[in-house]
């Protein structure tokens, strides 16, 4: 794999029971790069992304990854009577990170203004996602995943959001994002649609780093 791509996907295919969602996905996620994934409600998106995170594996076909992904699943992980803080500690001890200052300043930065000590259940949805979002983001990941988490957001954490995702390309890190949002196309280097279990690519803008 050159040193461009971070993350490549190699002819993945995947059914649940006889039902084929995957039919020979292949994908390189390169450096410095704002991918999205479009594609009908069932097409298969979360489970290419769960596929890409390596929390499921295809029937057959190869994922490479180079560095640290973040991951930002379309149903929160989190536990709802954890507090703030408790979610920020946990996850450093997965990550194995010596402090949490990065997941409190990207907290800062998407405006989060709720007490450390609140409880998940509290807090409302959108307010989850910027947690989720920082979460997905403490470790400094090669590439971040994420699967419609910021459409929860208000415009401006919206804006935000994709300030940070500038950020991490200008870094050369990637960021793939499943996304239904029309006007988020603008804002992509490369927008893939899944249709029938094949991905192909939709449109590549002329600042992107795909060809
Ligand atoms: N664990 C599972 N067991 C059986 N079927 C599953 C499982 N996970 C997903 N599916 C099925 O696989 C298909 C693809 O689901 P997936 O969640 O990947 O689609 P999606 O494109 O992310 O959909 P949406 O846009 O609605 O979130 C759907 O028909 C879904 O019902």
């Amino acid at each position: 794999m050159s040193v461009d791509v971070l993350l490549r996907l190699h002819d993945v295919r995947k059914a649940y029971g006889r039902r084929p969602v995957l039919r020979g996905v292949s994908l390189d996620v390169p450096r410095g790069c704002l991918l999205g994934i479009v594609g009908a409600n069932g097409a298969g998106k979360s489970t290419l992304l769960r596929i890409l995170a390596g929390q499921a594996v295809g029937d057959s076909g190869t994922v490479q990854c180079r560095g640290r992904i973040g991951y930002c699943p379309q149903n929160t992980a989190l536990h709802p009577a954890f507090t703030v803080a408790e979610h920020v500690r946990s996850f450093q001890a997965a990550y194995r990170l010596e402090s949490c200052a990065r997941a409190w300043e990207l907290l800062e930065e998407l405006g989060f203004d709720e007490s450390p000590r609140s409880r998940m259940h509290t807090l409302s949805g959108g307010t989850r996602q910027k947690l989720n979002l920082a979460l997905g983001l403490m470790h400094d990941p090669e590439v971040l995943l994420l699967d419609e988490r910021y459409q929860g957001f208000d415009w401006e954490t919206y804006l935000r959001f994709w300030d940070i995702a500038q950020g991490l390309r200008q870094r050369g890190r990637a960021v793939v994002v499943v996304s239904h949002l029309a006007y988020d196309r603008d804002r992509l280097d490369v927008l893939y649609q899944l249709q029938d279990g094949v991905l192909a690519a939709e449109h590549s803008s002329a600042a992107g780093s795909v060809a």
